[in-house]
């Protein structure tokens, strides 16, 4: 991670608007991950601990002021970074989480419209020097999301969410790509599902080395 010391775990983040297919790779960067000798934890926000759980079956169900549903993300992501992602990272154990905080500022900011610099505050509280050394934006156009997700399953209270909503999200996350090119990569979600485990490999294996590099030069 780019935060602390040597040998710290990486900290990947898989972000997307809903039905972009975030979730159906997540599996498989674990396991190319695993192939490669790395122990890795996966977990999700909101959730990923006992507390973030909670919050979040209120997050997906109750309707709740556009603060109180920001501030309740944060909360479950303090717990989060407390219990699972700080102590996995310290002890060398990568990390890969379905969202973070760039979440909020595509949800809440993007498709709310909370004003940022709220955002940007508690997100200096929350962790101000911790942030994801890999960013994977699953990015779709909102027609192919929708129509994935109309396919498969029963709509949360985000996904019931109309096409201004999510495309106001996309927009925000790809305003985040510009903010931060260093951390974010894009992958095209439009494409088979083999065509983007190709370029996830190729960009596991680019990490990798990096790493084994930095590794070498701290030695
Ligand atoms: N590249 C793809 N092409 C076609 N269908 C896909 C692709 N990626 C995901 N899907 C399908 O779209 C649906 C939503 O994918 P999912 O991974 O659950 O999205 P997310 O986690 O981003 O909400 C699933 O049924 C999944 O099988
Ligand atoms: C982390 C986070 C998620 N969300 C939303 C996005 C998703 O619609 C929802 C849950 O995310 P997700 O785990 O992607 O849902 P699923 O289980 O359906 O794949 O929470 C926010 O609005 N703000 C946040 O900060």
């Amino acid at each position: 991670m780019t935060n602390k010391g040597q040998q710290a775990g990486q900290f990947i983040s898989f972000e997307g608007i809903d039905g972009a297919g975030k979730s159906t790779h997540i599996r498989f960067v674990q396991e190319a991950l695993n192939q490669r000798g790395i122990q890795v934890v996966t977990t999700r926000e909101p959730g990923g601990t006992p507390l973030g759980e909670a919050l979040r079956a209120l997050l997906l169900k109750e309707k709740m002021h556009l603060e109180t549903e920001a501030l309740l993300m944060f909360a479950s992501r303090r717990e989060h970074i407390a219990q699972v992602i700080q102590p996995a990272l310290d002890a060398g154990t990568w990390v890969i989480s379905d969202r973070f905080t760039d979440a909020t500022f595509a949800y809440q900011g993007g498709g709310r419209k909370l004003d940022l610099h709220k955002l940007n505050t508690l997100e200096q509280w929350v962790h101000p020097h911790l942030q994801p050394d890999l960013t994977l934006l699953f990015d779709v156009p909102i027609e192919v999301a929708r129509a994935r997700l109309d396919a498969t399953r029963t709509l949360d209270k985000f996904e019931q969410e109309q096409s201004d909503f999510f495309n106001d999200t996309r927009n925000e996350y790809l305003r985040r790509v510009a903010e931060f090119p260093q951390r974010f990569k894009v992958i095209d979600s439009t494409r088979s599902i083999e065509a983007i485990q190709e370029e996830l490999s190729e960009i596991i294996d680019a990490l990798c080395v990096k790493v084994a590099n930095a590794s070498t030069t701290i030695a």
